[in-house]
């Protein structure tokens, strides 16, 4: 099976080409394709296929994104995989223009190639939740919760005793499941030293839904830049968020989130499947 891998800030995934949607993806073969050891290794699979070939694909896009978590799950959204994405139809000739609408099961989102080399994707409007509660180790904290497609739990660490970098994220932080019956990622931030020109400036670490701590997680930085806007009573305004595997620049309004980083293909190649 022809595959690509590719990442944003270190959160990465196998591309799968499957321009006429023949591709019968299972639980198995996606934990296969990301297992660190036996397979080649990634935070979760990009199906790239013709929205043609996809039941209930957005009309307005000519490629649907397919995404799945490395333990198989299925969805909604992924903030650095459509940047991925979005280069990877770029590299392969499937697409042209500056501006290129990807479909995903959150609808469809515009990626934008800027000059500098990097991608803007317009991530929609972020949907506040209301505010939740997990327990890191055996601290208890409190985070906002807000949605990009996906949920996330959006924890500032000031004043809880606990540091980003002292985190262990090893074991899922035990959310609440009647709050988030269909699971939560989890990040952790706290500030860092302001930025000219930007209205916040954070660093985070994230716990993901159906993979575990990641580099990066796009969705998760929107999710934080807007948590921590909403401190200072703002819901628009420029944030910088840094993460284990980059920095990422948003910027914040009520109608759309725009989340702007790096991606790239790093390889190709052909996958036997061990079955
Ligand atoms: N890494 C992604 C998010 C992937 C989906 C997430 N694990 C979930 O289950 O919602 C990103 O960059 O947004």
């Amino acid at each position: 099976m022809a595959f690509a891998k590719g990442h944003g800030t270190e959160n990465d995934f196998v591309l799968l080409p499957d321009p006429d949607g023949l591709l019968e993806l299972d639980v198995r073969m996606v934990a296969e394709l990301c297992h660190r050891h036996r397979g080649i290794g990634a935070d979760g699979v990009l199906r790239v296929v013709r929205s043609t070939h996809f039941d209930g694909a957005p009309a307005d896009a000519e490629w649907f994104m397919d995404y799945r978590n490395a333990d198989g799950s299925i969805v909604e959204m992924c903030g650095n995989g459509v940047r991925v994405f979005a280069r990877f139809l770029r590299e392969e000739g499937l697409v042209d223009g500056r501006h290129v609408p990807i479909g995903t099961r959150a609808g469809t989102k515009l990626a934008t190639f800027e000059d500098d080399g990097t991608i803007t994707v317009d991530m929609g409007p972020p949907q506040l939740l209301g505010i939740s509660h997990t327990t890191v180790g055996e601290t208890p904290v409190m985070g906002t919760a807000i949605s990009m497609g996906n949920p996330h739990l959006a924890c500032d660490l000031a004043g809880t005793g606990l540091s980003v970098a002292g985190l262990s994220l090893l074991e899922e932080p035990e959310y609440d499941a009647d709050f988030f019956p269909e699971g939560v990622n989890q990040e952790f931030y706290t500030d860092s030293e302001p930025l000219p020109g930007y209205d916040a400036h954070v660093h985070m670490r994230v716990h993901e839904r159906g993979v575990g701590e990641t580099r990066s997680c796009g969705t998760g930085i929107c999710a934080v830049a807007v948590a921590a806007l909403r401190r200072s009573e703002r819901d628009s305004g420029a944030v910088v968020v840094d993460v284990p595997g980059g920095r990422l620049h948003v910027d914040v309004s009520p109608e759309r989130v725009l989340l702007r980083g790096p991606a790239v293909v790093v390889a190709r190649g052909t996958w036997n499947d061990p079955r």
